[in-house]
């Protein structure tokens, strides 16, 4: 595994120790560590399911851990009470690949929206702040458009000005770049790193896309399988070759990564005698936890009902390829 200079517990404003997280009889979660250094831009990576989304609603307490302690700005937030909470919560700003526009208000409404639901303002400081925040996405102009007249790039800015509008001190981007035209995704990158900057937050970004996770970010993890498997810089990582890195960054479709979703044995499943070994806790990468071994590695030839279950092609009709 990697280390970047970047991360430093002390300096880090969520703290997450000895995570585990259980889901419908699924382990997504198996003992992760991990560190968002305040200030920074830290990716969260890792193959679809593995658990980045779920990672985000235990930062905002919107889902309870079965096990491990997740500081953010020093508070444990699995024992907050409703109230500290809800305050942690003010604090923390969301942009959603979906944008999640209020389709009957305008632009202007969206972004003003959290000021209204939570503040008595007077109009006219309201006025100035959604302005502001419109001007530094560059969408002032549209402030008047409803949502059913921007192109994706233009509600993914909106969404963001919106996420921006109580001056948070950490943003969570779930997968902000989906659907979006290079033009449109730069955009939104740019926005990213340029808004972390100027105004001294720190950004949680869940992305798929590497190269533009690359250009934004000071630190990666990549998740699978329950663990931390990777954690740099990207530059560190580009570099990795561990068979995780290699087969998540470099697009592989064979490697540690597995093809099938977590399933009862194959052949027990197509009413036929089971000759696999009785499983183990799943894990979200599909593979127990203590069986990570690249499949190139494993020695043993493969019994009739584990083929099978790897394979994944055999018809109801013939039974498992023996
Ligand atoms: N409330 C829930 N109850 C049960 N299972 C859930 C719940 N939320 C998520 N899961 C499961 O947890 C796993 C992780 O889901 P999550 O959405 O966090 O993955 P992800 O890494 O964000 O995926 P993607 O990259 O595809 O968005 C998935 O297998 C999902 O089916």
């Amino acid at each position: 595994m990697t280390d970047a200079k970047t991360s430093q517990s002390d300096a880090a404003i969520v703290q997450i120790r000895g995570l585990h997280t259980v889901l419908n009889g699924k382990t997504i979660f198996d003992g992760i560590d991990l560190d968002i250094p305040r200030g920074k831009v830290t990716a969260i990576m890792g193959p679809s399911g593995t658990g980045k989304t779920t990672l985000l609603r235990h930062i905002t307490g919107q889902l309870r851990a079965d096990a491990g302690e997740i500081r953010v700005d020093g508070r444990n937030v699995p024992t907050l009470s409703r109230n500290a909470l809800f305050d942690l919560r003010e604090k923390i700003g969301f942009l959603f690949q979906n944008s999640a526009l209020l389709t009957d208000f305008s632009v202007f409404e969206n972004v003003a929206f959290p000021l209204r639901q939570h503040l008595k303002l007077p109009e006219e400081l309201v006025r100035n702040i959604v302005l502001t925040k419109l001007q530094a996405v560059g969408l002032r102009g549209a402030a008047e458009l409803m949502p059913s007249e921007l192109s994706g790039g233009m509600a993914r800015r909106v969404a963001l000005a919106r996420a921006m509008i109580r001056d948070p001190m950490l943003i969570l981007y779930d997968e902000p770049f989906v659907g979006l035209d290079p033009i449109a995704l730069n955009q939104v990158l740019k926005l990213i790193r340029m808004l972390n900057d100027t105004l001294g937050i720190t950004s949680i970004l869940v992305a798929h896309e590497f190269a533009a996770v690359a250009r934004a970010a000071d630190l990666v993890y990549l998740i699978a399988a329950g663990k931390v498997v990777a954690r740099g810089t990207p530059a560190e990582l580009t570099r990795d070759d561990s068979p995780w890195t290699k087969q998540f960054f470099g697009g592989e479709a064979d490697g540690p990564v597995p093809f099938q979703y977590p399933a009862r044995d194959y052949a027990s499943d197509l009413g036929f005698p089971s000759s696999a070994p009785p499983t183990g806790t799943q894990t979200a990468g599909g593979r127990d936890a203590a069986s990570l071994t690249p499949s190139a590695e494993r020695t043993a030839p493969p019994s009739p009902a584990s083929r099978a279950r790897d394979e994944g092609v055999a018809s109801r009709h013939t039974g498992p390829k023996a």
